[in-house]
């Protein structure tokens, strides 16, 4: 099966093109969504996130305080290294098994904030990045989350340049409000059916 990562930085427009990809019955796996859910269900897991941030990562009815480890996480390197290291072996494994269910697809997606962070990259056959300006991706961001410039920002530089990550992208599509963007994911869906016929 043909696999295409998706990635950009923050508030980039990742997910809006994910969902362009949908749209042409193209499968994606949400690698964002997914790290949520292993969080909540997979006990080993939770075990650990628990041992790492405390009690408080999670409250009394399960769900995930995103705040209490977001707070934590994303001010400091080593913290944020360590829950990647909890949560993307589990993310990695949900993966795989979702890419053995999708027998009809011309190929898939896996959409991903840190594509090129976790190395999961590598396990996908082309790349593409969206990109988009740090100015417009901060507005875009704070006004989707409510959150603040220093938060979004804070958050940004926790990530790989942009700059760094289109060194290693096959394909960029580009999403500055300058160029439409389904036109660009049409042109690459039909390079992508053209590599699997
Ligand atoms: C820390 C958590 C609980 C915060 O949740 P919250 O809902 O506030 O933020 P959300 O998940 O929507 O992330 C917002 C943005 O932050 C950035 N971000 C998220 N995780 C990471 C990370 N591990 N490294 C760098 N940036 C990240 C991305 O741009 C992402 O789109 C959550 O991000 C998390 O569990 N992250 C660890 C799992 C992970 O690595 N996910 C990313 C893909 S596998
Ligand atoms: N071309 C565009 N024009 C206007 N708004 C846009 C455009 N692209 C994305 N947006 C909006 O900007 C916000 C961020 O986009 P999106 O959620 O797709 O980004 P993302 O890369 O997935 O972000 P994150 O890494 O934070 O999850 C959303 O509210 C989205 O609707």
């Amino acid at each position: 099966m043909l696999k295409i990562g998706l990635t950009g930085n923050i508030g980039s427009g990742k997910t809006t093109v994910a969902k362009v990809f949908e749209v042409l019955g193209i499968p994606v796996f949400y690698a964002d969504a997914a790290a949520k859910s292993v969080m909540v269900s997979d006990a080993e897991l939770i075990k650990g996130v628990k041992q790492a941030f405390g009690s408080e990562a999670y409250f009394a009815d399960g769900a995930l305080n995103r705040k209490h480890i977001a707070d934590i996480v994303f001010n400091n390197a080593d913290e944020l290294a360590r829950l990647n290291a909890l949560v993307h072996p589990a993310v990695f494994r949900a993966f795989d098994e979702w890419v053995l269910q999708q027998t009809k697809a011309a190929y898939v997606i896996k959409e991903a904030a840190i594509l090129f962070e976790s190395g999961s990259y590598k396990m996908c056959h082309q790349t593409i990045l969206v990109s988009a300006p740090l100015e417009h991706r901060l507005q875009r961001v704070m006004q989707r989350d409510g959150i603040s410039r220093v938060e979004a920002a804070t958050r940004d530089a926790r990530q790989m340049s942009e700059e760094q990550k289109s060194k290693l992208a096959n394909h960029i599509i580009n999403n500055d409000g300058s160029r439409l963007v389904i036109p660009q994911v049409l042109a690459l869906h039909q390079q992508f059916l053209a590599v699997k016929a």
